[in-house]
């Protein structure tokens, strides 16, 4: 197992950032840490690499207790932050050195390792630059060669992409597969859930410090009861319509404001058939009609009641 934790329990203050929360790992996965802002992905991360300290509960990495000085995990673990971390007075070239010779300490050996981070991220043409001198897109692409330099085991990846213009995103998610197909085990949090369904073989997803579900992208669409959604515009509709509606097959909820319909379904067939049958047998006219399979948002709001993003 390369990660278990168990009943992790972390407080600021009155905060409860991480509320018994759990998560095993198992090598080859990527992981999607998935949940909305707040909700301790990060505080997470920084207990699992033993940057920060917490009130109970245990932590395993590669099957041995995670402490300060685990300097033989830590030689394994690849962390790529939140924040652009690099040094603003070195070059693309010495700043992934640098971080490399953190681990790797034999000269040659290190140079083909930084000549291979460059290529992963596409930076060959920038590497005497400064990053005061890369645009947002590149210093992420630079942020990852610098945690990925060591071809590490287990890389954390901490919402990688936020800020970044769509086709370093996609380089950036394409590189995640490529160094998950070299071997690599990868946690990515997002609070994107696009990005996670794209690239995570299992995703987390937390609230409020605790794990209220995961599995594999299918796994937790298939847990709900929403099975298809159904948007009308411009639609015109009275009390008794919508009552009718509601009584329709498989349908489970309905919402109607301003003009616009939103109905929900169960698992079942011909929703917008039955439910474009009954418009046009009771003569109501409508606009722009749209039919929608369940997104993690789905998941997230009927477990919690509320939108994974605000
Ligand atoms: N240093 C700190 N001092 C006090 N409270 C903190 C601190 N760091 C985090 N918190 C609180 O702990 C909770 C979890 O925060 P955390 O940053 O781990 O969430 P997150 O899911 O990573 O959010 P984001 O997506 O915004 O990074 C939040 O309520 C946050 O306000």
């Amino acid at each position: 197992m390369i990660i278990k934790i168990n009943n992790l329990v972390k407080r600021y203050k009155d905060v409860i950032a991480l509320d018994h929360f759990h998560m095993e790992v198992e090598e080859g996965e990527i992981i999607g840490l998935l949940g909305p802002n707040g909700s301790g992905k990060t505080t997470a991360i920084n207990c699992m690499l033993s940057l920060l300290k917490y009130d109970k509960g245990e932590i395993q990495l590669f099957d041995k207790p995670m402490h300060p000085d685990a300097i033989e995990s830590k030689r394994m673990i690849g962390i790529v932050p939140q924040e652009v971390a690099v040094f603003y007075e070195l070059t693309v070239y010495e700043n992934i050195d640098y971080f490399c010779g953190l681990y790797v300490k034999d000269k040659a050996r290190r140079k083909q390792l930084v000549e291979e981070a460059i290529d992963f991220v596409s930076l060959q043409d920038f590497r005497k630059f400064r990053p005061g001198k890369l645009s947002g897109g590149l210093l992420r692409r630079l942020n990852i060669a610098c945690g990925i330099a060591h071809q590490p085991k287990l890389i954390f990846m901490d919402e990688p992409t936020v800020a970044v213009d769509p086709q370093s995103r996609n380089s950036i998610l394409k590189g995640i597969r490529k160094l998950n197909d070299a071997g690599a085990t990868i946690i990515y949090t997002s609070h994107y859930m696009e990005e996670v369904e794209e690239i995570c073989s299992r995703i987390i997803i937390m609230d409020k410090g605790r794990v209220i579900a995961e599995g594999s992208n299918e796994q937790l669409k298939a847990s709900i009861t929403l099975k298809e959604r159904i948007d009308i515009e411009q639609i015109e509709l009275n009390e008794q319509q919508l009552s009718e509606i509601k009584e329709i097959a498989n349908v489970f909820a309905v919402q109607y404001n301003a003009h616009n319909l939103q109905v929900k379904f169960m698992e079942g067939k011909h929703n917008l058939m039955n439910l474009l049958d009954y418009l046009s047998g009771h003569e109501i006219s409508f606009g722009k009609v749209y039919s929608q399979l369940p997104t993690l948002n789905d998941v997230f709001l009927e477990i919690t009641g509320k939108q994974l993003r605000d």
